[in-house]
């Protein structure tokens, strides 16, 4: 497929290869596209359109809400409730699931997403995202619930996301590799320009919250302590590090040139009684289908994530993903400790 190819085009050219498809997922990733392109304008406008500061109010994770990360939770709703290809919605900003209202008609899909991750660097103008996932609904024509969403991250028939940087980009895998499209604001139209996107299996570069470092576990403070020692140290090689607080920009910057993210289990986070900072149903479950299917590892630092069994709608997991020789280097301290 050339490289001018729209999104659009990428996906009706996907489906066409399956058989039986009836156009509905085309359509329900036309309308999260069209979601993250509104988006996009408004976090592009900031200031200008008063989106930025805090709304006031807080979330069920018990996080105070950015403005945004309201406004984005209200444009995915209106964007994808109509069209009849959802059966329902979940979302990080919602307590309960949102099933799509009666004078709508209900389709055999489900869609999770984080409407905008990085909450934290709204304000300070540092590239944000959001992140979907899209599973079958099992239940059927039956009223949807809570239960439905509760599938392994295995069953994600798409994942993926759009970052709001310096360019607009997004990034989706249907379980057939990893694509990259850039949004051309002349035409409004997202573009192939990363077709194929493949992490190295071998990375110099690790991304963590250094400032827990005195709250993580053995296995993490040794390999951190490893990168940090470089030449000197068992490693024998010297290690860069990058943290932008932003999972979305964390993880492009792996599908584009390597490395390992870590958000793992800490003291602090146990404290709390959660099972980690980032939620698996919308963050860590897309996340790692595509960091998967770009050749890379993703692991709570026990077992792969996408084998996790839900329990719960917002429920959180440790997460260590990237380059998979350091990923399975990772597991392997796991192991031994
Ligand atoms: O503030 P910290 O500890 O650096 O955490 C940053 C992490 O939290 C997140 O912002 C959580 O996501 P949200 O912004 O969607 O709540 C991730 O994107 C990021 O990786
Ligand atoms: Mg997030
Ligand atoms: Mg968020």
């Amino acid at each position: 497929m050339h490289n001018g190819t729209t999104i659009t085009q990428f996906i009706i050219e996907e489906q066409r290869s399956i058989a039986g498809a009836t156009g509905d997922f085309t359509s329900l990733l036309n309308d999260v596209v069209t979601a993250c392109k509104v988006l996009s304008n408004m976090v592009n406008h900031g200031a200008l359109v008063g989106v930025l500061g805090s709304a006031g109010t807080e979330n069920v994770q018990g996080e105070t809400q950015k403005k945004l990360d309201v406004l984005s939770n209200e444009v995915f709703i209106k964007s994808n409730e109509w069209a009849g290809h959802l059966a329902a919605m979940a979302s990080e900003e919602m307590d309960e699931i949102y099933p799509i209202p009666a004078q709508y008609p209900r389709g055999k899909y489900l869609l999770t997403f984080d409407p905008l991750d990085g909450s934290s660097n709204i304000d300070v103008n540092v590239s944000v995202g959001t992140i979907f996932s899209i599973l079958r609904c099992p239940g059927g024509n039956e009223e949807p619930t809570e239960r439905d969403f509760l599938q392994a991250g295995t069953q994600q028939v798409a994942a993926g996301y759009a970052l709001y940087g310096p360019s607009t980009m997004m990034v989706l895998t249907t379980g057939n590799g990893v694509n990259g499209f850039t949004l051309d604001q002349n035409i409004g139209e997202f573009i192939l320009t990363h077709p194929d996107m493949q992490i190295p299996a071998d990375t110099r570069e690790f991304a963590i919250n250094a400032s827990n470092m005195r709250f993580w576990e053995p296995p993490v403070r040794r390999y951190v302590q490893e990168c940090l020692d470089g030449k000197e140290g068992p490693r024998g090689e010297d290690f860069n590090m990058r943290w932008i607080a932003s999972m979305v920009a964390e993880v492009h910057r792996i599908l584009t040139r390597g490395g390992v993210f870590m958000y793992p289990m800490d003291a602090k986070i146990q404290a709390k009684g959660q099972g980690g900072k980032l939620r698996l149903l919308y963050e860590a479950n897309p996340m790692s289908f595509i960091v998967e299917q770009a050749g890379g590892g993703s692991i709570t630092g026990r077992e792969r994530i996408l084998e996790v069994q839900p329990e719960s709608l917002h429920q959180r997991v440790p997460v260590i993903l990237g380059s998979r020789n350091e990923v399975e280097r990772i597991l392997g301290y796991h192991k031994d400790a």
